[in-house]
């Protein structure tokens, strides 16, 4: 963007020094790289210290990368003299120390750069000395006198905004902001971290201890502040984070592959991006929605540790256990004692083995008793003996969770016994399988069942806990996937992001204090993100005639854009007309069809280069067609929607994906139907 565009009364030689700022800066991150790629790893003593010392000594090269379209600093802050500053406290400790040795100004970039001297050229946007970037206003200056944004052109900075925070005017809107927010979308998601917005920095900044939930309408820009979340937890709590981990689950590999870039543009490499099925198990066997639904409720996890522990044996023999000419026993009596003393108070997996021990220290104190001293080797060996395993797997069998819930889901009897009041008996009915499969092994099982699973598998098996989860779409997950969830952030937090009114799952949620407690989270904060920054106002208000059918109790959603214009719907329009009148202007387009008329609308598109959305391939084209069940999370500057009618008779909630879907366009949408629109559309 020319400077002039954005400021025609910009002192050149005030850009020139900004030029000369960036040029240094540049030359000083080039140098650090030098300075990382001359360290040698040999200084480690032995060969497996050297590859780790290798490994860092990469990593460190790699992060130092310059890109040089990317901008190295966005913003610029003139703070008044640190004894000035005002008494706002700062969330992070030390904070207060590092601006008090920090120069007045500083510059705000993507990460920090500093000169042969140590002195700090680029500071990262996640210390906290940035923070004022975000957050400062004429009500709250925190010690801001004067705030500068900068525009790129490339990687070249052409301009910059000044904004005066000392002398309590008010702001007018910052066009480079605008532009960012108009900026044609093309390829995958972008960083926003020169443009996050004070509430939205509110929640990236929120403590590691804190699990946030956000409620927000399409646009508002959940992902993108879970993405930055994520980002800064690892900056401030590097060393914690990268023992425990942090993953990024979202709702298809579509949505994964559209944020794949995010995080790596803002230095971090290291976190899982996955969905619940790559987490629990890619299992798709279709099911009746009415079924899932029971299956997913929470109601199940007390169903499956029944059935886990309804395996348990009343021990009805001792063990008898051979050496030599002797033969020690453990009485029937004491084996029931020893079980009933393990149930429940450990894990299925680790009690069987702790059962298997409490015997061979039963026979071992039988051999003390007769003068013996026999060590741990023995008691090892006694518990590893054919009589004592044997009794071990009459008792205490060993079990796999696909047997547990092939057998919960195959046999009515064994079901009622589990399920007790739990499940009334037209609930247990719906569950057993129409069909049974011959065993476990050749069992085809359905998303619902891997939440199934997983719980099984942690009955069993402690599951690991990871720092912290960012959850996207959370609206969707059954109350049984947010168990599976919340143990795996069960030592840690979450970010748990969605919005109530595009839940399109059999079990999609209708209240954030239940998906909150069902994560184990009943602490979490929920906030609200309420300003669009994707969908032009007449598209957002156009969607949002469904919300009083999805979702009444949801306010009406804000944007930030405009968009006069933006709108068209075309009764017996042409699909190809409307993609033609797309490609002649700038940006994405995306024609978003029933699932099941994807290959008809593919056909009608012949002639015009397109590809269908397929999350596995890399290939790229300005025109994709996208099955309506694809659509979550993504955007495109113009969308065609197809047929709504058919988008909503194709499921349960399939207004809700109507919304949605209407929901994906950035500047243009236009709606081609042949059937009547749905009456909630048109009221
Ligand atoms: N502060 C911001 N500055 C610039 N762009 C922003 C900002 N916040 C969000 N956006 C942009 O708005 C668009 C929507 O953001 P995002 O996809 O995160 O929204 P969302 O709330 O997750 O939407 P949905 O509910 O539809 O999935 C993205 O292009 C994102 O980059």
């Amino acid at each position: 963007m020319p400077a002039s565009q954005l400021a025609p009364d910009i002192p050149s030689d005030v850009l020139a020094a900004e030029q000369a700022h960036l040029a240094a800066s540049r030359a000083a991150l080039k140098a650090m790289r030098e300075h990382a790629q001359s360290l040698s790893a040999d200084a480690a003593g032995d060969w497996v210290s050297q590859q780790i010392l290798q490994s860092l000594l990469d990593q460190r090269v790699a992060a130092l990368a310059d890109h040089p379209d990317t901008p190295l600093f966005f913003g610029r802050l003139d703070r008044e003299a640190p004894e000035r500053t005002s008494a706002r406290p700062e969330r992070d400790e030390g904070a207060e120390e590092e601006q008090a040795d920090l120069p007045t100004t500083i510059y705000v970039g993507r990460r920090h750069v500093h000169d042969g001297h140590s002195k700090p050229l680029v500071i990262d946007w996640r210390a906290p000395v940035s923070r004022a970037f975000y957050q400062a206003s004429p009500a709250d200056p925190m010690g801001v006198a004067r705030r500068r944004r900068f525009g790129y052109h490339g990687g070249a900075l052409t301009a910059f905004e000044d904004e005066p925070l000392g002398e309590g005017v008010e702001l007018g809107p910052s066009k480079i902001l605008t532009d960012e927010i108009e900026r044609p979308r093309t390829g995958p998601m972008r960083d926003i971290v020169a443009t996050i917005q004070p509430d939205q920095d509110e929640i990236v900044r929120a403590t590691l201890a804190q699990t946030v939930c956000v409620q927000g309408a399409p646009g508002t820009g959940k992902t993108a502040v879970g993405l930055h979340r994520a980002a800064y937890l690892l900056f401030t709590h590097r060393e914690r984070l990268a023992r425990s981990g942090v993953m990024i689950v979202g709702p298809n590999r579509a949505f994964l592959s559209y944020i794949s870039s995010v995080l790596p543009a803002l230095g971090e490499v290291k976190v899982d991006q996955t969905t619940v099925a790559g987490l629990l198990g890619e299992h798709a066997a279709p099911e009746d929605p009415l079924v899932a639904a029971v299956k997913g409720d929470a109601r199940m996890a007390a169903v499956l540790d029944r059935a886990l522990w309804l395996h348990i044996v009343k021990p009805e023999e001792g063990v008898v256990y051979t050496q030599g000419v002797y033969r020690f026993r453990v009485a029937d009596y004491e084996v029931r004692e020893i079980v009933a003393s393990l149930r429940g108070t450990t894990r299925y997996n680790p009690g069987r083995a702790a059962l298997a021990q409490r015997l061979a220290h039963m026979v071992l104190v039988r051999m003390e008793q007769r003068g013996e001293s026999p060590d741990d080797r023995v008691q090892d060996a006694v518990a590893r003996s054919k009589p004592v395993k044997q009794l071990v797997e009459a008792v205490w069998p060993k079990l796999t969770p696909e047997q547990v819930l092939y057998r919960l889901l195959s046999d009515r009897e064994f079901l009622a016994k589990a399920a007790k009041s739990d499940l009334p008996p037209e609930e247990q009915e719906m569950l057993i399988w129409r069909k049974p499969y011959r065993s476990w092994k050749s069992a085809k099982w359905s998303a619902a069942d891997a939440a199934l699973l997983d719980e099984l598998r942690d009955l069993m098996e402690r599951t690991p806990s990871l720092g912290h989860l960012v959850v996207d779409e959370a609206q969707d997950l059954s109350e049984m996937q947010l168990r599976a969830l919340g143990r795996r952030c069960r030592n840690g937090s979450a970010t748990v992001l969605g919005d109530l009114a595009q839940g399109t799952t059999p079990w999609s949620t209708s209240s954030w204090q239940s998906v909150l407690e069902h994560l184990g989270q009943r602490e979490g904060e929920v906030t609200e993100l309420t300003l669009g920054f994707r969908v032009p106002r007449e598209v957002l208000d156009y969607a949002a005639r469904l919300l009083p059918s999805i979702a009444p109790g949801l306010a009406a959603p804000r944007s930030l854009r405009p968009g006069a214009g933006s709108l068209s719907v075309r009764a017996g329009g042409s699909v190809a007309e409307a993609a033609k009148e797309a490609l002649a202007k700038e940006g994405s387009i995306g024609v978003i069809v029933p699932d099941a008329r994807v290959a008809e609308v593919s056909a009608a598109l012949a002639g015009l280069p397109h590809t269908v959305l397929d999350p596995d391939s890399a290939e790229d084209h300005r025109l994709l067609v996208i099955p309506a069940t694809l659509a979550k999370g993504l955007e495109y500057d113009h969308v065609i929607v197809v047929e709504p009618a058919d988008i909503v008779e194709a499921e349960p909630r399939g207004l809700a994906r109507l919304y949605v879907v209407l929901t994906r366009a950035v500047t243009s949408l236009t709606v081609v139907h042949d059937r009547p629109l749905p009456a909630e559309l048109t009221a």
